[in-house]
């Protein structure tokens, strides 16, 4: 089993596909990844499949064939970094009524039924801000990035008394969506991995025709859409 670092971005589909699978292997090579802010996540159901790059596994979330609101969180998962994340207003109430925020550290973090999701999102506007990790290769993960999952490059600063450069990239601007801070140090061509972290995870449209374009690119996709092990991830109303 590879050295397991991962995101992954769970879909959130109607209450009728209950019948989740993912399978994520992911194999982080020469980065290393740090948080940059807190939240508290729902796990929602998903069926992801991933690739690999050179600097970190993509695992795509997509969901059965059946149409359904795709609604997404990134959810970072590893021993340290296991922590909740918040729901987005975006996704609107079928959202907020499927969305459940996953028991983090204590039991009073956990959203009850009876609390009003809106209300929790209104009076606190904190929100994941960005992901930070190194790669030894900058312009072949921002070619990934942007040919392969559609992001954007929304800037890059070059700090050369410090010696480094880093790009921003994501689905939006930064003052409301998550990005993807990638640093460069210069001279750096590898860096060693943890096992702690996750994974990093996007959610598309139609997952076979993302990893079919993915394979067109001619990144390698280390595993096609499976079973996820241990059954569903989604978290039933208690
Ligand atoms: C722009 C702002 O969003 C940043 O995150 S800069 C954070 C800063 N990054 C660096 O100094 C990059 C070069 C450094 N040698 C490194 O590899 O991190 C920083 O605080 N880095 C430390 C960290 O843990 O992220």
């Amino acid at each position: 089993m590879h050295d397991a670092w991962w995101i992954e971005l769970f879909g959130l589909g109607s209450r009728e596909e209950e019948n989740k699978e993912t399978s994520i292997i992911s194999n982080l090579q020469h980065c290393q990844m740090a948080m940059a802010m807190a939240m508290t996540s729902s796990l929602m159901l998903s069926t992801t499949c991933s690739f690999s790059f050179p600097s970190i596994t993509i695992c795509i979330s997509f969901y059965n064939p059946n149409p359904s609101r795709r609604l997404a969180l990134f959810h970072l998962l590893s021993g340290p970094f296991a922590i909740p994340q918040s729901q987005s207003l975006l996704f609107g109430v079928k959202g907020s009524e499927l969305f459940r925020v996953a028991e983090a550290n204590a039991a009073e973090n956990l959203i009850q039924p009876e609390q009003n999701l809106f209300e929790w999102v209104k009076n606190d506007n904190r929100r994941f801000l960005h992901v930070v990790y190194r790669v030894g290769d900058l312009d072949k993960t921002i070619k990934f990035y942007t040919k392969c999952l559609g992001m954007k490059l929304l800037r890059k600063r070059d700090i050369p008394e410090e010696r480094y450069t880093n790009s921003f990239l994501g689905y939006g601007p930064e003052d409301s969506n998550f990005t993807v801070e990638l640093t460069y140090n210069y001279g750096v061509d590898k860096y060693d991995i943890g096992n702690g972290f996750g994974h990093l995870g996007v959610v598309v449209e139609d997952a076979a025709k993302a990893v079919d374009l993915i394979k067109a690119k001619g990144e390698k996709v280390i595993k096609e859409p499976g079973p996820v092990k241990g059954g569903s991830n989604r978290r039933d109303r208690t």
